[in-house]
């Protein structure tokens, strides 16, 4: 009996003093990086626990409806403009001046290079143009580039609207509509029809399903438990990767031809060039654009729709637009075209001031080749270098009351390197022209066909949304015009 209670007691003594040992190495932590001095040049930071580091207020951010920028915008508080960071075992420095985004941005392969944390890569693939290193890249980047031409453009948007059309022609006017999940659904279809031809079917709906996962898992923790978000992204992958090679062996045997040589998948099989793509650099890149141009487009449109919504002067100010765009008579008829868009000078300014207060993608991923010098302080190689685009495009200095949802303060020439919606350099996104066309078709037929109200004004952030996401999913109520002028 007296030896059971002298284990139990040995138990707990242990216990505490392990939880003590934990609290310590805590507030030592804590205190060390509070009151570390930054004279020895190193950017200020909290370097959080030993080994983990700050993943744990990280992963917290990433699961609350502040978001996972809420992070990095407490650490600027906290901080000043450029601060360090350990996250996931490896140093992260925040630097967030135009001039640094310039210096890194430009010097792309010489002292910096792109980096995603490894969960990333691992999803995407190793060949993703988004996390293959310099020489790769350049590779890769030259061959996708040649997909993207004016042409593609000009085709593209005539489908696009179509299937906007489409969509609209089932949305219900009255019930209400979330204009999240429609977008996503638009943006799944034209890149899924862009890129392998896919319309309709089982194989598209399981095609949404999985890129959804994929997007769910690329801020998890990279467990590989069957049950954790991580193991249900690389299940995603699988399944997608699955398709594609289906796709990819039918055309080789000639069991499955597209009738027109349009698509991407297509381009990429027949190019006979020395330094063409092999099946898995295709794969990976196909699934990379599909990543790439659909919850971003989707969070774009949903954000643009939103603070059009609450801007009523830039609403009327919109229509006027592009009711004479409609009125000049060719979009009531025919579908949109490339030199249609080019006419919607205050749309296009709608559509960019959008993108800067979304900042969809937050940051622009960078590592440090070798060690040098940022906003004054230093950088050592191997450090992750993120470059805050959302932070540049609320400084005050920059746009003046960036809070305020203002097109119009892009008539005028913006400085360099501060509008980052698509980065810039030679990792620019390669989608951005298209982006752009598909957010003012949207506008157009969203514009010219209903009146709408956004019914929940909240603006929290969905949980483990890799691109800034509104967790509402931007509920509104329509109202045809079409209806009432007939
Ligand atoms: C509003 C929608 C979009 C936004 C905000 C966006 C933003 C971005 C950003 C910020 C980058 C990374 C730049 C960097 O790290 O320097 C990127 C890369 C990329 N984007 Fe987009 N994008 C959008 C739509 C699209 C679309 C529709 C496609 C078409 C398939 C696309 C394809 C790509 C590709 C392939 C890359 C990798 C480029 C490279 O590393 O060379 N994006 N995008």
């Amino acid at each position: 009996m007296i030896s059971q209670m002298v284990k139990l007691e040995n138990g707990y003594t242990s216990c505490y003093c392990c939880a003590a040992l934990f609290l310590l190495l805590l507030l030592l932590s804590w205190h060390w990086s509070r009151n570390k001095k930054t004279g020895d040049g190193i950017p200020p930071g909290n370097g959080g626990l030993p080994f983990v580091g700050e993943t744990l207020q990280f992963m917290a951010a990433i699961n609350s409806t502040k978001g996972v920028y809420e992070f990095v915008r407490l650490r600027h508080l906290w901080h000043g403009s450029c601060f360090k960071t350990n996250l996931f075992g490896e140093t992260h420095v925040f630097v967030s001046s135009t001039d640094s985004a310039k210096a890194i941005l430009n010097n792309e392969g010489g002292r910096f290079s792109k980096r995603y944390i490894k969960s990333i890569s691992e999803l995407l693939g190793h060949h993703s143009l988004l996390c293959a290193d310099h020489h790769h890249h350049k590779l890769i980047r030259g061959r996708l580039l040649t997909l993207f031409s004016t042409d593609a453009l000009s085709s593209f948007v005539q489908m696009f609207d179509v299937l906007v059309l489409e969509a609209m022609s089932t949305w219900p006017c009255g019930p209400v509509l979330l204009i999240q999940h429609e977008a996503f659904k638009l943006a799944c279809k034209a890149m899924c029809k862009m890129l392998i031809s896919m319309e309709n079917g089982y194989e598209l709906v399981i095609m949404q399903k999985s890129i959804a996962h994929l997007c769910e898992a690329m801020l998890a923790l990279p467990l590989r438990l069957p049950w954790t978000r991580f193991s249900n992204g690389l299940q995603a992958r699988k399944t997608i990767m699955e398709i594609l090679e289906k796709e990819i062996s039918e055309r080789r045997s000639g069991i499955r031809r597209t009738n027109e040589k349009v698509d991407f998948l297509q381009q990429l099989i027949e190019e006979d060039d020395d330094n063409k793509l092999n099946d898995e650099e295709i794969k990976d890149n196909i699934l990379t654009m599909m990543i790439a141009g659909q919850d971003t487009i989707a969070n774009a449109m949903t954000w643009m729709v939103k603070f059009v919504d609450e801007n009523q002067e830039v609403l009327n100010t919109l229509k006027k637009e592009q009711l004479q765009i409609e009125k000049n008579g060719r979009t009531r008829r025919d579908n949109l075209t490339l030199e249609d868009l080019n006419e919607m000078q205050y749309a296009s300014k709608v559509v960019t001031e959008a993108l800067r207060m979304a900042s969809v993608v937050q940051w622009l991923p960078r590592v440090a080749l070798q060690d040098c010098e940022i906003q004054g302080f230093k950088i050592k190689k191997g450090w992750n270098v993120d470059i805050d685009a959302k932070f540049i495009h609320f400084d005050p200095t920059i746009y003046n009351d960036p809070h305020v949802f203002n097109p119009s303060r892009f008539a005028d020439e913006f400085k360099p390197y501060s509008f980052l919606a698509f980065g810039m350099g030679g990792r620019t996104c390669l989608g951005k022209n298209m982006a752009r066309a598909m957010m003012l078709v949207f506008l157009h037929r969203l514009i010219t066909t209903y009146k709408w109200k956004v019914i929940d004004s909240d603006s929290s952030i969905q949980k483990w949304a890799l691109f800034s996401k509104l967790k509402s999913g931007c509920p509104v109520r329509l109202t045809s015009l079409k209806q009432h002028s007939n």
